[in-house]
């Protein structure tokens, strides 16, 4: 079992997909962001480093499926913190239509990724988390990465909109959208029980 958590910057997932391996006792799957080598220079210029950003997380989320990938054959469950869909259906989209990445360094990135995608196997269930952008907004504060201090709310829009058209298209299999708008999974353990709860009937029709 295979369960992929997405959303926005400061939606919730990290935190959520450690709970859940928590609770489940399945292995989670990160992101590596603190030793993301383009990350900071990224929000200092998006332009000059979106490419190379891109094309370091395409890589490191595709090496993550190949070892997700393996455990599977154990059967041991996963939980995993973004996927690969939405580092070319979110962010690199964006960075195109914002005019942040150039249309030929985006074909040549879109062509590495469709020769990458059909080595990749979907997630058994999508869990979207969708959060507007005052939730957003307090949650990367409350984070506090430095580097991420200067995100801009227009980005976030922008990436909430490319959000929702790709979660209403999406069709490689379950879907489940919670709306952690007021969920406060974080100190209120019933909270994140609805999440399980939901988890449950989606995938095992339980409740
Ligand atoms: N539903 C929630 N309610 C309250 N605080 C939350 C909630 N989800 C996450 N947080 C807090 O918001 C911050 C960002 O969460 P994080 O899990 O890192 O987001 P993401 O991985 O989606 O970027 C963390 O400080 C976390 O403790
Ligand atoms: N593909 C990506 N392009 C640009 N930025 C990205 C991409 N994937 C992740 N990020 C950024 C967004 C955040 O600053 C960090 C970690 O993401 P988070 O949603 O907080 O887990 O990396």
């Amino acid at each position: 079992m295979h369960i992929a958590i997405v959303g926005n910057i400061g939606a919730g997932k990290t935190t959520l997909a450690n709970k859940l391996a928590h609770h489940f006792n399945w292995e989670v799957f990160l992101e590596d962001v603190d030793h993301n080598p383009y990350l900071k220079d990224f929000y200092d210029d998006m332009p000059r480093w979106a490419f190379h950003l891109q094309v370091y997380f395409l890589n490191s989320r595709f090496q993550q499926t190949q070892r997700i990938k393996q455990l599977q054959k154990t059967n041991k469950g996963v939980i995993q913190d973004r996927t690969i869909y939405e580092d070319a259906h979110i962010f690199a989209a964006n960075l195109n239509q914002s005019g942040l990445m150039a249309e030929r360094d985006y074909q040549n990135y879109l062509s590495l990724f469709n020769s990458m995608i059909s080595m990749v196997n979907p997630p058994d269930l999508l869990l979207y988390l969708r959060a507007d952008l005052p939730k957003l907004v307090s949650q990367i504060e409350k984070r506090n990465r430095d580097y991420e201090n200067n995100i801009k709310i227009e980005y976030l829009k922008h990436l909430n909109e490319h959000y929702e058209d790709w979660i209403r298209s999406y069709d490689h299999g379950r879907l489940l959208i919670v709306d952690v708008n007021n969920l406060d999974y974080v100190n209120n353990p019933e909270d994140l029980s609805v999440i399980i709860e939901k988890i449950n009937s989606t995938l095992f029709g339980l409740f």
